[in-house]
């Protein structure tokens, strides 16, 4: 490993003098000097030096917070760098805008996408485009990148139907379209599942040799490792190191951006006698699609105990999302048995009529459904919890009790370790994964009953994720019934007492964690006949 020893700043040739000088410098595509930003009190990116060479892709690494997608962003143009220099092909240039971003060649896939969803696909790209070309033309030259591609899209597809990795084939798609030579990807693996991002390795690669370049963000350091020919590390806005993360291990790394060992997660067997009563059970839960795009539920039945974790898993858009607005009350059902809380009938129940019960839910999608991106943190916490901690939050005659929601905004961002730039800033200047872990943590907060959670730690950086995985382990051990609905399986053999798999819109019975092997799990994902080798965890 190579800690901070890469001087990058010693190699490039300069205004344009391509060439002039053999070596390194001719291949390099960006380069980076000194760029910083700063935000109020805090320097989320403080002097960063990069250099990214053509037909390469570069891993940018570093914790929740530590200004990778801030970096990026001023590589694109979305945000305007306090001081730094930016050069392209080896020549000076300024960004200052996405457009200009995109006139030089430099594409990006961002975190959170940027698409409407009452618009199709192809409506979706011709608003990025700027011009007037036919809807027609567009979609069929999607259609052609996306066989070229390998990014199964239908261009004619409303994007509000779609799933989020079908969501992100139209933003890389929306790039492509675009002949960018460079494209900035924040962590584009970690809403899909095993197949999808195999399939965006083979773009990856594919696009490498046709010496397209590609800045790389993510938390997955087995895929880093896999992919990436080159890593810069950033840790509180430093570069702290380069290195070749091939010749790294995932814990090395690890270490490297976090600076220390990360807590491996302990699970002890939960025994039938520690189980307590059912406080979460569905019982033959349909649904009909609400649109020709979703996937309709069929006759779901499962039970979580007090005690137990139980984990979903399941390849994206089978039906995880209806279940999970089904469960969470986003979506009512009409009867009221199939979702029952506590020994409660609670499907005909709004959230806020579900959170009452004691339970909480965590939804998938951070900004817009977790939060309200413009609302500052204690805003959101009242939002969210307005409704079952009324007493604590809400005087006499509807006065706001602040102190009473600031200590709780303050307790919950010290307890998940939440970074940010102010005390008490908008949910939308947080890092993803910083946000991540505040709304993971305004929710265990409350000790629910019953927890749901849809992907639990999506952008969560190693440490952060491993915190979040013991929290859930621990309520679970305290006496609540929790569920984990994860593309994540690691993750759900981490932390789950048993799995159950979600297949075309069928959940299959929970296998316990003894007895699920990936392989097992794996075949459920892909169709196979629920039942066989399968054992409830639970007397009926
Ligand atoms: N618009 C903003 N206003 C104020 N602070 C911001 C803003 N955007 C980012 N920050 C702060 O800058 C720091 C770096 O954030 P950034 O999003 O770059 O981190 P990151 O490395 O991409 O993290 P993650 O892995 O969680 O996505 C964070 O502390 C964040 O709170």
């Amino acid at each position: 490993m190579v800690l901070g020893t890469h001087n990058i700043s010693g190699n490039q040739s300069r205004g344009g003098s391509v060439g002039a000088q053999p070596g390194l410098g001719e291949a390099n595509l960006l380069e980076v000097r000194g760029l910083t930003k700063i935000f109020g009190t805090l320097t989320a990116c403080d002097h960063v030096d990069l250099t990214v060479r053509k037909g390469e892709i570069h891993a940018l690494l570093g914790e929740n917070g530590a200004g990778k997608s801030t970096l990026v962003k001023m590589l694109f143009g979305s945000l305007e760098p306090n001081a730094g220099e930016i050069l392209w092909d080896g020549n000076p240039v300024r960004i200052p805008n996405p457009s200009a971003a995109r006139r030089l060649g430099i594409g990006m896939v961002f975190q959170h996408f940027s698409l409407f969803d009452a618009l199709t696909a192809a409506e979706n790209i011709a608003l990025s485009l700027q011009n007037d070309t036919p809807i027609a033309t567009i979609a069929a030259k999607a259609s052609a990148l996306s066989h070229a591609y390998g990014l199964p899209l239908d261009p004619f597809a409303l994007v509000g139907d779609l799933s989020v990795g079908e969501r992100q084939r139209i933003e890389i798609i929306r790039c492509l379209l675009q002949t960018p030579q460079l494209i900035i990807l924040d962590e584009p693996t970690s809403v899909l599942t095993p197949q999808e991002a195999d399939k965006l390795f083979e773009t990856l690669d594919r696009l490498r040799s046709e010496g397209k370049s590609i800045l790389y963000i993510s938390h997955r350091l087995e895929e880093v490792k896999r992919m990436c020919d080159a890593a810069t590390v950033l840790r509180h806005g430093k570069v702290v190191g380069h290195c070749d993360p091939r010749q790294e291990t995932a814990a090395s790394l690890a270490r490297m951006m976090v600076g220390n060992e990360v807590q491996a997660v302990v699970r002890e067997p939960v025994s039938e006698s520690e189980r307590g009563p059912v406080l979460l059970e569905i019982r033959n839960l349909s649904r009909q699609p609400a649109t020709p795009f979703s996937i309709p539920l069929r006759s779901i039945n499962l039970r979580v105990r007090a005690g137990e974790v139980i984990g979903i898993a399941g390849v994206a858009g089978n039906g995880q999302g209806e279940f999970f607005e089904a469960v969470s009350g986003e979506v009512m059902q009409t009867d009221a048995a199939s979702v029952r809380i506590r020994g409660k009938d609670a499907g005909r129940l709004s959230i806020s009529g579900r959170r009452r019960m004691g339970a909480a839910f965590v939804p998938e999608e951070r900004l817009g459904h977790g939060a309200a991106p413009r609302m500052r943190l204690s805003e959101n916490l009242l939002l969210s919890r307005h409704a079952t901690d009324g007493q604590a939050f809400v005087g006499s005659g509807g006065v706001v009790k602040a102190g009473a929601i600031d200590a709780a905004a303050q307790r919950i961002i010290q307890a998940m370790d939440v970074r940010k730039s102010a005390r008490d800033p908008e949910a939308s200047a947080l890092s993803g994964g910083n946000l991540q872990k505040f709304i993971v943590g305004r929710e265990l907060d409350r000790r629910p009953s019953v927890l749901v959670v849809n992907q639990p730690t999506w952008g969560v950086d190693a440490g952060a994720a491993a915190k979040i995985r013991q929290a859930l382990i621990g309520l679970a051990r305290a006496g609540s019934a929790v569920l984990v609905i994860s593309q994540d399986l690691d993750e759900l053999f981490e932390i789950s007492d048993a799995i159950a798999v979600m297949h075309n819109g069928e959940l299959s019975q929970p296998l316990p964690i003894a007895e699920a092997t990936y392989e097992k799990i794996g075949l459920l994902m892909g169709g196979a006949e629920p039942g066989h080798a399968l054992h409830a965890t639970e007397p009926a």
